[in-house]
């Protein structure tokens, strides 16, 4: 908890990483995406490390070492152990720490994306520990998500809308989702991406570049 401290004192003498978190419900799709951003933010320059959060093993962090997208090392592993949201919201000490392990190891690190556990609607990240963060729902997971207006879909600064291409196969009106979900978040950004595809996700990095990095 020290070391945490002294970070954030020192932190305002030297420039530290943006933080940023990717939440959502099982499989929907954010591992996906964060392959697809990877490739993206890092051909317009970004300096990027991820953490992945799972419960009791360290499946996703394996598989995006594994993926030839980033430097392995540059990709850290948190067992949550109990609710995913405890870790990014409760008690985030062992994210940060992970964060805080990445920035040493690596002096200019611009971008930390934090992937939480597959979670509930009501998943949400602590400020403590992101400065930004987007939720991630699926198309066959219901039209009827935004309706429900879980505090992950009206809280994040981003939500994604992804499996896009499944609509068609799942009954559900993609346009009519994509208007609830605007409507529901009241002005606060709502994109739709197909991660397998990688389509959305460049709209997806150019959020991530002007409102959390400031790039023209
Ligand atoms: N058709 C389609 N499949 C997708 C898309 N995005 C992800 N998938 C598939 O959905 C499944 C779950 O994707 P993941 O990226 O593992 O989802 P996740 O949210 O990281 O999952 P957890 O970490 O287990 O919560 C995988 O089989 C993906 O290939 C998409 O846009 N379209």
């Amino acid at each position: 908890m020290l070391e945490l401290s002294s970070r954030k004192v020192s932190g305002a003498s030297q420039a530290s990483a943006a933080r940023i978190g990717v939440g959502g419900p099982v499989g929907s799709g954010k591992t996906a995406l964060i392959e697809r951003l990877i490739p993206v933010l890092r051909g317009r320059g970004v300096d990027l490390a991820v953490v992945t959060n799972d419960l009791v093993t360290k499946e996703d962090a394996e598989r995006l070492r594994r993926s030839g997208l980033i430097d392995p090392a540059r990709v850290l592993a948190v067992e949550a152990g109990a609710c995913p949201h405890t870790v990014i919201r409760e008690d985030p000490t062992l994210n940060m720490a992970a964060g805080d392990d990445l920035e040493a190891s690596f002096p200019g690190l611009e971008l930390i994306i934090f992937e939480s556990g597959g979670d509930n609607l009501a998943s949400t990240f602590s400020l403590d520990l992101v400065d930004w963060w987007m939720f991630v729902i699926d198309v066959a997971g219901g039209d009827d998500i935004p309706r429900k207006k879980g505090p992950g879909v009206l809280k994040s600064d981003l939500l994604v809308v992804n499996k896009t291409d499944l609509a068609p196969y799942v009954g559900v009106d993609l346009e009519g989702m994509l208007t609830e979900a605007n409507a529901v978040r009241a002005g606060k950004p709502v994109l739709a991406t197909n991660a397998r595809r990688g389509e959305g996700v460049e709209a997806v990095a150019d959020m991530i570049c002007r409102a959390v990095l400031f790039h023209a």
